[in-house]
């Protein structure tokens, strides 16, 4: 049986050798990115001189609690690399992100981020994108009408509870998990859900990741860019 954990654990110690004393780093959020940032936590301890910027309140505080110094996103015009996780990954380096609702500020993170890094065990590779749904961020009041603009795309959306209650992001949105099935053209699909009215962002990250790193057995392969 494959060790996921230890496949994450094999992804984070190679992903933090790009990281060099001066940089400013993207923190990822996920279980992937968490392994991450403890790495993070003890190259600091052991004098690496970078700051990071969270994509999240819980990556926040644990990166607080392991004393790696912080940035706002709003003091930084530019971040060096960020480290961060997926929840699907093609060859070409196309994401499906955002199973743990943080798709937002990682998006913003990413796009601001000379190289994104994405980590992930050897379950996430697929040939299409799809078999998970697409998370899609979508202010409150536009819930219904973007659900409907979802079945318009061929698509079936679900909007993501958690206890039973619809899942509020740390923006006040709730997220609309869409099932598109699998996905011939992820850039396509991405230009038609930004252009919804009501969306805030969705999980497709198009052409945003410079390298993926995956776990498999007991070392990693690590794609870029073709
Ligand atoms: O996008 C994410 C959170 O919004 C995560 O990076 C993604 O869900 C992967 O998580 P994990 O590393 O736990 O498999």
């Amino acid at each position: 049986m494959k060790d996921l954990k230890n496949e994450k654990i094999l992804a984070a110690k190679e992903a933090v050798k790009y990281l060099s004393t001066g940089q400013i780093v993207g923190l990822g959020s996920g279980s992937s990115a968490y392994i991450a940032i403890a790495e993070i936590g003890e190259l600091v301890k052991n004098g690496l001189d970078i700051k990071g910027v969270p994509t999240s309140e819980k990556t926040r505080e644990l990166a607080e609690s392991l004393n790696i110094p912080l940035l706002k996103i709003e003091d930084v015009d530019s971040i060096d690399i960020t480290i961060d996780g997926a929840d699907e990954f093609t060859a070409d380096l196309q994401l499906i992100k955002g199973g743990g609702s943080f798709l937002l500020k990682e998006k913003v993170v990413a796009s601001l981020s000379k190289q994104e890094i994405i980590i992930t065990d050897s379950t996430k590779k697929v040939e299409f994108l799809g078999k998970f749904t697409v998370p899609v961020e979508v202010i409150p009041y536009a819930q219904n009408y973007v659900l409907a603009q979802i079945k318009k795309l061929n698509g079936t959306g679900k909007i993501r509870e958690v206890d039973g209650k619809p899942l509020i992001t740390e923006q006040g949105n709730v997220l609309i998990d869409g099932d598109f099935g699998l996905i011939q053209d992820p850039a396509g699909l991405a230009d038609q859900l930004t252009r919804i009215v009501g969306v805030v962002e969705h999980g497709l990250f198009i052409n945003i990741a410079t390298r993926v790193i995956m776990g498999v057995g007991d070392s990693t392969e690590s794609f870029t860019k073709l």
